[in-house]
């Protein structure tokens, strides 16, 4: 019944966040469902395999339509069920990704974006979303995985990336608050609830 999403550059913090908020709002009673996006289902993670393999050669719109398509499964067979359930789902990534990824910093139009993804997903968009922010080099130098396809692209598409997060969060400052990635995880945790508290204390409870 309340849809949370975390996002961010690569590597700012977000899988550690999530860990933290799921964790927490077990805590408190909830029935929470995690996900991430692109992957979450069977259909989504072959998806993401193929986004994310450097040696796939994938346009940028077919690049853009395989998100939608991996999320459009995700919505369809976890979260819509799980906030049919009542459970709060907690969603590593989601649409904003696509708006600034392949939007912001790939160059297709934002609007276009929009509009694909309300039919993608149903018109199902988060209550609130955390957007950590951090200098993708700062976030690439606590990678230790090798770089994916999209890991891959070049300084100014990451700095393209961080920049249209920051814009989004400012255009939407109603459903998404964005954090400073430099704190440690323990002080982005309480922030973060802070907002969420405030999330569900507006959504009913089952
Ligand atoms: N606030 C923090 N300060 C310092 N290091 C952190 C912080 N949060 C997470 N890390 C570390 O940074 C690395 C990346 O964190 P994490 O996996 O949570 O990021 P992510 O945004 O989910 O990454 P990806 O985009 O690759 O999925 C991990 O080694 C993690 O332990
Ligand atoms: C949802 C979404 C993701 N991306 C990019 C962002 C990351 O580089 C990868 C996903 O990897 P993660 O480990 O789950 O962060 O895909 C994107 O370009 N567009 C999207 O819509």
């Amino acid at each position: 019944m309340t849809f949370l999403s975390l996002d961010g550059v690569d590597g700012a913090g977000k899988s550690t966040q999530i860990r933290l908020l799921v964790d927490w709002l077990t805590r408190q009673g909830r029935d929470v469902v995690s996900c991430r996006d692109p992957g979450g289902t069977p259909t989504g993670d072959e998806i993401r395999r193929l986004l994310l393999d450097p040696e796939m050669r994938i346009s940028l719109r077919s690049e853009m339509l395989l998100y939608m398509a991996s999320r459009a499964q995700l919505v369809t067979e976890v979260i819509q069920p799980a906030l049919d359930r009542g459970s709060v789902v907690v969603c590593d990534r989601y649409l904003l990704s696509t708006l600034v990824y392949q939007g912001h910093a790939g160059g297709l139009d934002v609007e276009d974006i929009r509009a694909v993804g309300a039919f993608a997903t149903t018109g199902l968009m988060p209550d609130w979303t955390g957007v950590i922010d951090l200098a993708p080099e700062t976030a690439a130098q606590r990678r230790d995985a090798p770089a994916d396809r999209i890991e891959q692209r070049d300084r100014s598409y990451h700095e393209k990336v961080r920049r249209g997060f920051q814009a989004e969060v400012e255009q939407h400052a109603d459903r998404m608050s964005l954090f400073d990635g430099r704190q440690a995880a323990e002080e982005i945790h309480q922030a973060i609830i802070v907002e969420v508290q405030r999330v569900l204390d507006r959504t009913r409870r089952p």
